[in-house]
């Protein structure tokens, strides 16, 4: 049976290297796959993994709708094998249910790959649609870690160094860019709340609140 799963976790979890390699696994035994994406940090019309591997994507704005574009490419003569969705926590709404119905309607499977909550832990709607409609909801299997060495559950977003948790709900940007205006860090969820990135951490760590008295 056709699914649409949703293989879900933090940033920097190996979500889009996980989609390249279905994609590869599927195509190198002659399956076609549609790859769609949306901002991609290496830009628009790609899938792009930090471990250096890319491909080539379907770039797709809010207009875009995936059942008329599936059945457009079936109706020209090509082969839909499976669709990939990177970054479908930027998706809207309605393109979830389109994903849900290539399914149904047309029998393809669907793997979409995305974050589940913003910087504020509050679910993208995208990501809320794909977890009221997805056949299996995955969670990744190599876990990114807190700076504490817990599993990290939140995405946090830094301004300038600093760790905000008012803000748009989209800037495209990426982890490990301390120089970067506006950065992100997987924390645990004990440090999301209290606002302990790495940095502040170590800034803690290194002015005691309390001075030794001689
Ligand atoms: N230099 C590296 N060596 C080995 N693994 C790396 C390296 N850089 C990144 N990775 C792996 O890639 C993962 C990020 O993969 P990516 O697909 O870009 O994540 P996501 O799409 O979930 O944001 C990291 O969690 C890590 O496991
Ligand atoms: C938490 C959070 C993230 N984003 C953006 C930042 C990145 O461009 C993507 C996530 O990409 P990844 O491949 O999973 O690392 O989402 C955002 O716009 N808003 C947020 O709150």
């Amino acid at each position: 049976m056709p699914e649409l799963v949703f293989f879900s976790g933090t940033m920097d979890c190996g979500k889009s290297t996980l989609a390249l390699q279905i994609q590869h696994n599927r195509s190198a035994r002659g399956l076609q796959g549609m790859i769609y994406s949306r901002d991609d940090r290496e830009g628009k019309g790609k899938l792009s993994s930090r471990l250096g591997l890319a491909t080539e994507a379907i770039e797709v704005a809010d207009d875009l709708d995936f059942y008329t574009h599936v059945v457009q490419a079936l109706t020209a003569g090509g082969r839909v094998d499976y669709v990939i969705a990177d970054e479908a926590q930027f998706l809207t709404p309605p393109q979830i249910d389109q994903l849900a119905r290539v399914v149904d309607d047309l029998e393809v499977d669907v793997f979409a790959f995305g974050i589940t909550t913003d910087f504020r832990s509050k679910l993208f709607p995208g990501s809320q649609r794909l977890v009221e409609l997805a056949d299996r909801v995955e969670v990744l299997q190599v876990e990114a870690l807190c700076w504490c060495g817990a599993r990290a559950t939140h995405n946090a977003r830094t301004v300038g160094g600093q760790m905000v948790v008012e803000g748009a709900q989209v800037v495209v940007g990426d982890v490990n860019r301390p120089g970067s205006e506006v950065g992100y860090e997987v924390l645990c969820r004990r440090h999301h709340r209290r606002l302990m990135t790495a940095a502040r951490a170590s800034a803690a760590a290194l002015s005691p609140d309390v001075l030794p008295v001689d």
